[in-house]
């Protein structure tokens, strides 16, 4: 049985779509062993309800963010972790160490409208600003230069006139949880 460690800091919709896909067999062989938030969240909520170590490290301060994340995946050593909505940057000796091991889930074509501060709707807003023809998501891992790693998987959807950032976000949503289970089971 393959081990994923999720880590989430928001509503967790991508992590849900995890949970979904092993429980209708889209993922084989897969348990979610372990989440971990960087702050309160939905998602948190969501994953006490599944029968799996949970923990919320809200007065975790940032700069010791990183290790005390490490120590909680030593003691159930994980086969890939997954950030879904994470918001916080790992440090760079965490991702030395978890090399190849981490990867991410963006809203948008990185390398394009990644890194620090691109993140959620912003992304989006952005896009929409620019007046792009095509947007998507992709998959990626995680290094310690954000949104950089190697891509594992990208899809991508056209934007239509008239399109919001709301409603591209909704468009993106769907291919995120795609790519997602997709990059999973090409990994695991
Ligand atoms: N070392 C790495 N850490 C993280 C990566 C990565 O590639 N390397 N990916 C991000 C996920 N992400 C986009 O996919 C992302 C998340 C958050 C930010 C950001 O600017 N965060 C703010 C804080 C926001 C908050 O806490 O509300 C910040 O750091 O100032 C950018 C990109 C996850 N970690
Ligand atoms: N850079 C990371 C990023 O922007 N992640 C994005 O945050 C949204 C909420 O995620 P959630 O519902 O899983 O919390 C999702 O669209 C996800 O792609």
């Amino acid at each position: 049985m393959k081990k994923i460690a999720i880590f989430v800091s928001g509503k967790g919709t991508n992590m849900q779509h995890v949970f979904q896909a092993i429980k209708n067999g889209k993922l084989s062989h897969v348990m979610v062993n372990l989440v971990i938030s960087d702050r309160w969240c939905k998602a948190i909520q969501y994953a006490l309800k599944e029968n799996i170590s949970v923990f919320s490290l809200i007065k975790t301060k940032k700069k010791f963010l990183s290790k005390e994340i490490d120590n909680l995946l030593v003691r159930d050593i994980p086969d890939i972790i997954v950030l879904s909505g994470f918001l916080s940057i790992l440090d760079a000796k965490f991702c030395e160490k978890w090399f190849n091991k981490v990867i991410n889930i963006h809203p948008s074509l990185l390398p394009k409208y990644g890194g620090k501060g691109m993140y959620g709707i912003k992304i989006h807003q952005e896009v929409i600003k620019n007046k792009e023809k095509i947007s998507g998501a992709t998959v990626h891992y995680v290094t310690k230069n954000v949104d950089l790693g190697d891509i594992i998987l990208k899809k991508t959807c056209i934007i239509d006139s008239g399109e919001t950032p709301v409603s591209l976000s909704k468009k993106v949503s769907i291919i995120e949880k795609k790519i997602l289970i997709q990059s999973i089971n090409k990994l695991l």
